[in-house]
């Protein structure tokens, strides 16, 4: 049996079209969503996404603002520029990149960000809203995953659902819209015993660990629905020059062969995350407008 790949990037597309959509109504009323995007320091994968992110924002109709500091940017500055966007009321969504050049406290960067323009859903306000059940910005790769998700099995009560990783930025999360829905969830990180036991429970399995191709064939339930969150960049053998590829935290080729659905490397995830963000970016401008 092979599985169903989970088209993200199409979903991703008509997600964006959505959103669109509702931008020309909004353009009618004469308001204009706008998303401003930090980038501090010259890391070149980020930059990649940060282009991407400006073309998709302009496309679906709202307005791009970006700002590239150096590396050595201070804390202060960074602080400064938050504040000013924060005041500033052509923007409706404030992303700040991660991870940030040494030196910045990102949790306080973070913090100085107006919860209602925190697109990444980063702040604690927000984070406290998802796991009390409240409305609020939810992060976008969570949120793009569980549509995903939504997309092949829409009702995951009573499943077990295993997510791998921690961190604020997708494990947490993604844990928290799973237990919304009542899986019964489990989050296994790097002190986790008998990592590959664990996930053989599972009904839905995330992987968001940044390990290429942890997550083996025989680690997963015949049947279950896979969602590969990482983006991990290796050399390709096949290329000369010192090319690379990219590859997520699960070994496709095996997986695909168990599971019943399961999520692609490029093409899964990645165009979720920033459609969610176009998608949050548009709830922010009409919750701040009362809309
Ligand atoms: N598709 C997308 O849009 C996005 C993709 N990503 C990708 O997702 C991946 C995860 O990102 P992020 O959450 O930010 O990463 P972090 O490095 O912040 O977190 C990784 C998590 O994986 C756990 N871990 C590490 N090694 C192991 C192991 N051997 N066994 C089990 N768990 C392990 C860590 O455990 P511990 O807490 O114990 O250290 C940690 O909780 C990365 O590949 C990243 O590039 C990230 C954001 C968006
Ligand atoms: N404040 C903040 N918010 C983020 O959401 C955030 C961040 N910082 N820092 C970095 C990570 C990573 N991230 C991705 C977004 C899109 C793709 C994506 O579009 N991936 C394409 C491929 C892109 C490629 O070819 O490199 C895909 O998977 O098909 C991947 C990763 C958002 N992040």
């Amino acid at each position: 049996m092979s599985a169903t790949i989970i088209d993200g990037k199409a979903f991703a597309a008509g997600l964006r079209a959505r959103v669109a959509e509702d931008v020309r109504g909004l353009a009618e009323r004469g308001i204009a969503p706008g998303l401003a995007v930090v980038l501090v320091g010259e890391d070149p994968a980020s930059q990649v996404y940060v282009r991407n992110k400006a073309a998709q924002t302009v496309e679906a109709g709202m307005r791009s603002f970006q700002h590239r500091l150096p590396a050595t940017t201070s804390q202060a500055e960074l602080l400064a520029l938050v504040h000013t966007l924060n005041a500033d009321d052509a923007v409706d969504g404030i992303l700040v990149q991660l991870p940030l050049p040494a030196g910045i406290d990102a949790q306080a960067i973070i913090e100085a960000i107006a919860p209602e323009k925190d697109v990444d859903g980063f702040h604690p306000a927000n984070v406290g809203r998802l796991a009390t059940g409240m409305p609020g910005l939810v992060p976008c790769t969570p949120l793009g995953a569980s549509m995903l998700i939504d997309s092949v099995r829409p009702d995951v009560a009573g499943l077990e659902a295993v997510v791998i990783g921690r961190s604020n930025i997708v494990g947490k999360p993604m844990a928290q819209l799973l237990l919304q829905r009542s899986a019964t969830v489990t989050i296994a990180h790097s002190r986790t015993r008998d990592l590959a036991d664990v996930c053989r429970r599972a009904d839905i399995l995330v992987a968001a660990v940044g390990r290429p191709e942890m997550v083996r064939g025989d680690w997963i339930k015949p049947g279950a629905v896979v969602v590969d969150v990482g983006i991990n960049r290796v050399p390709n053998p096949q290329a000369e020059d010192g090319k690379t590829r990219l590859v997520g935290d699960v070994a496709f080729d095996e997986a695909k062969e168990v599971a019943g659905a399961i999520t692609p490397v490029p093409g899964g995830v990645g165009p979720m995350t920033i459609a969610c963000l176009l998608a949050n970016t548009l709830q922010a401008a009409k919750a701040r407008r009362g809309l």
